[in-house]
């Protein structure tokens, strides 16, 4: 749902933060702040990016209200009524970055990049991440169905399923940038614009004193949508032929059926057997829908045994993520403001991979002129001019003795400005040209990034800049330890 005012949809630990700066005066420090993840969801190659509508509606009704001030006050008794006037004051007034919905993205690189008074960056963290990680999750799976049925109708069923209303509502709405054509929910279909299709449920069939009664009921009230579920009782020996009568008697009033549904049993079986069924019965127009429990290996797998689907129904293991739930974006202090200029800072961990990209950076698709292809994404500072450069060294970040120089690119700055100095900027494209962003992005890559199984790592690298930086802060800290 959209709410007008999601304040205090906070971890209770970025307001004593807040409460903390405020108390030592430092509330107004200026910082920036980047949201990331570190691992692919799925063993994917990308993950497809998405919230950032969610997040422009958030920032834009940041207000907290009397109600949400009595309820602070309530909770904490060391917050002084000064710092709850600096909260009725409170508007982001900061820049935020972001990449567009849609774009595919990859470990470390910075997606929604914050540049505000730390009181502020702090604050938004924890939606950020909230809205970022669940929608990117379901853009994601969606993209890998998609890609299980390139040419296929795929329909999001997932509703009754999902973690609530909201993740229904804003995960069909993922799923629809990932690659799915249409959605059950009406809500959401009506939120968002996204096609609102539907078939019928047993308890259509067992409402009624016989299935063929119930099927033809049912072709007699939606003549112009009819795909009946024939797998209540017997799907060869009672759904499909009744199904098949149905269909005959649609044509003696000048109608079309426009197919049936499977939702148990085996799929490729029986969508074989109800296809040769319907050729056989010159009813070859009659398309054949499946549900069940399905998600991309299932339908590789039912493929691969030559089912006969037109159209795949996916509720719950697309808007639950069912085979890998979260993903663990994390939002993280890349620099902070000194004496009027900003200096990086970094979280060391003794996990190497954990340790952050220090410095106020951006990203660059560097797409090579020749192939039109990209050749990696390369984070450098953000004062760095990479757009002018003739020649870039792109090197692994972890092993930093594979390098290439590349030539002749065009790069392509993937965060863009949302909000300066607090106000949108950002004219959000339609959910359509999200979609069709998404579909001109896969094109960019070459197939052994996208492919859904072991695919090949996808190089994301530092600028030497970022690079040295990054040393010189590990050996600064190291150094303050020993
Ligand atoms: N040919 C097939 N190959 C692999 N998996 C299949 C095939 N056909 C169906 N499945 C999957 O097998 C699982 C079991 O389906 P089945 O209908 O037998 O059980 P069920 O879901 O318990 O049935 P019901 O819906 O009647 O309770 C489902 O997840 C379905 O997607
Ligand atoms: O299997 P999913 O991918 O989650 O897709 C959604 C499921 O929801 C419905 O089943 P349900 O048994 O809830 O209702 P029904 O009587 O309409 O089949 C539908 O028939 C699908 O099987
Ligand atoms: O329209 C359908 O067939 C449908 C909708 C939601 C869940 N399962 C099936």
């Amino acid at each position: 749902m959209q709410y007008d005012n999601m304040s205090l949809h906070t971890d209770k630990y970025q307001v004593n933060m807040m409460y903390a700066y405020w108390k030592h005066g430092t509330e107004n420090r200026k910082c920036v702040f980047e949201a990331f993840f570190r691992k692919l969801p799925f063993g994917n190659g990308f993950a497809v990016f998405a919230g950032l509508e969610r997040i422009i509606s958030y920032i834009n009704n940041l207000r907290f209200t009397e109600e949400d001030i009595a309820y602070l006050a309530e909770q904490e008794e060391n917050y002084e009524p000064g710092f709850f006037d600096e909260l009725r004051k409170f508007r982001f007034s900061g820049n935020l970055k972001a990449v567009r919905e849609g774009t595919l993205v990859f470990p470390n690189e910075p997606l929604v990049q914050v540049e505000a008074r730390i009181f502020e960056a702090q604050l938004v963290e924890t939606a950020i991440l909230n809205f970022i990680n669940f929608q990117t999750l379901v853009a994601t799976k969606a993209a890998r169905i998609r890609q299980a049925a390139p040419n296929d109708v795929l329909m999001e069923f997932g509703t009754r399923r999902a973690q609530e209303a909201d993740a229904a509502i804003w995960g069909t709405r993922a799923a629809y940038i990932g690659g799915f054509d249409s959605t059950s929910n009406l809500l959401a279909g009506k939120m968002f614009g996204i096609p609102s299709k539907g078939t019928h449920a047993h308890a259509w069939v067992q409402a009624h004193g016989t299935e063929a009664e119930s099927f033809i009921n049912y072709a007699k009230a939606l003549p112009d949508n009819v795909i009946l579920l024939v797998d209540t009782y017997d799907t060869l020996k009672s759904g499909l032929p009744n199904a098949i009568k149905t269909a005959k008697y649609m044509e003696s009033v000048g109608k079309r059926m426009k197919g049936i549904r499977l939702d148990s049993g085996d799929l490729a079986f029986l969508s074989i057997e109800c296809r040769r069924m319907l050729d056989e019965a010159g009813l070859n127009y009659v398309q054949i829908v499946a549900s069940n429990d399905l998600d991309e290996n299932k339908i590789c797998y039912l493929k691969a045994q030559g089912a006969k689907i037109d159209s795949w129904g996916v509720g719950t293991r697309l808007i639950t993520c069912a085979d890998d739930p979260a993903l663990t974006g994390i939002y993280k202090l890349a620099a902070k403001e000194e004496r009027g200029v900003y200096v990086p800072t970094i979280k060391i961990s003794s996990n190497p991979e954990k340790v952050t990209i220090p410095g106020y950076k951006t990203v660059y698709r560097i797409i090579k002129k020749d192939t039109g292809k990209t050749g990696g994404d390369y984070i450098a500072m953000a004062d760095e001019d990479v757009r002018s450069l003739g020649r870039i060294k792109m090197f692994d970040p972890v092993h930093t003795w594979l390098y290439k120089y590349v030539t002749g690119f065009e790069a392509v700055e993937l965060l863009e400005p949302i909000f300066i100095d607090g106000e949108q900027v950002f004219d959000p494209p339609s959910l359509k040209e999200i979609k069709n962003h998404h579909k001109s992005q896969l094109s960019l890559f070459w197939p052994e990034y996208l492919r859904s199984l072991n695919p090949e790592v996808y190089p994301v690298d530092l600028s030497e800049k970022v690079w040295n930086t990054r040393m010189e802060l590990i050996k600064q800290y190291t150094k303050q330890r020993n």
